[in-house]
């Protein structure tokens, strides 16, 4: 399989998109978001990131008639036994406020005197599949891992940046750039083995 031509972005979350789009440019390819396909989105019914990517790949490619790279992807805390993990995105809400889903972390940590950093630990896993018209996928996963702090800080990324400090960071992802933030995260982890894997 090759990185190359028309490439659809199975995803509807505008950060993640734009992220996945930062990663694509030096190979010269632009995404075809799923939103401007009209692509549904998918429930996600499976029990591991790995499962819901594929489901979101296979399902977009399949409807597009092309190659289809989709993402799945969370925070996990280690003091709440992973979650909210696979439902990161659900702990946000109809309304997807993000806010309210980190407010709901540190109120559950609290409730566990989890104040120390060693107590607040955490990790973003993202699972990226890339699927084909008549099904075959391969799929990577890679995971960062670093503390939650409060209150959150920076207005860069989306979702759960700004209470996330990686390992060996001084800043939240949410204060990084964007290039920071790929030089480390979970989604260019994944990214990478991709690439790796699709080389001659
Ligand atoms: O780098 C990240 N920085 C901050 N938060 C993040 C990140 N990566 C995932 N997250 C959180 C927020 C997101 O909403 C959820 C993923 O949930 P997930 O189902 O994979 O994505 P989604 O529903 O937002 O969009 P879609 O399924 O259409 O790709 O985890
Ligand atoms: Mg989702």
């Amino acid at each position: 399989m090759k990185l190359s031509g028309r490439l659809v972005v199975a995803s509807h979350n505008e950060g993640k998109v734009r992220e996945i789009g930062d990663l694509l440019a030096p190979f010269g390819i632009t995404p075809v978001s799923a939103g401007s396909l009209n692509l549904p989105e998918p429930e996600e019914t499976e029990t591991t990131f790995a499962g819901n990517a594929e489901l979101k790949a296979r399902a977009a490619a399949l409807a597009a008639g092309l190659p289809a790279l989709a993402d799945d992807s969370g925070l996990s805390v280690e003091a709440l036994g992973g979650d909210p993990g696979i439902y990161s995105a659900r702990w946000a809400g109809p309304g997807k406020d993000f806010a309210v889903a980190m407010d709901r972390i540190e109120t559950l940590l609290r409730e566990k005197a989890a104040l120390l950093p060693a107590q607040r630990r955490a990790w973003f896993t993202c699972a990226l599949a890339l699927a084909q018209p008549d099904g075959r996928c391969t799929t990577f996963v890679g995971e960062v891992h670093g503390t939650l702090v409060w209150p959150p800080r920076g207005r860069n990324g989306f979702g759960y940046d700004p209470v996330f400090q990686a390992e060996g960071a001084e800043i939240t992802f949410g204060e990084m750039e964007p290039a920071a933030k790929h030089a480390i995260s979970h989604r260019a982890i994944a990214f990478r083995q991709l690439v790796d894997s699709l080389k001659d």
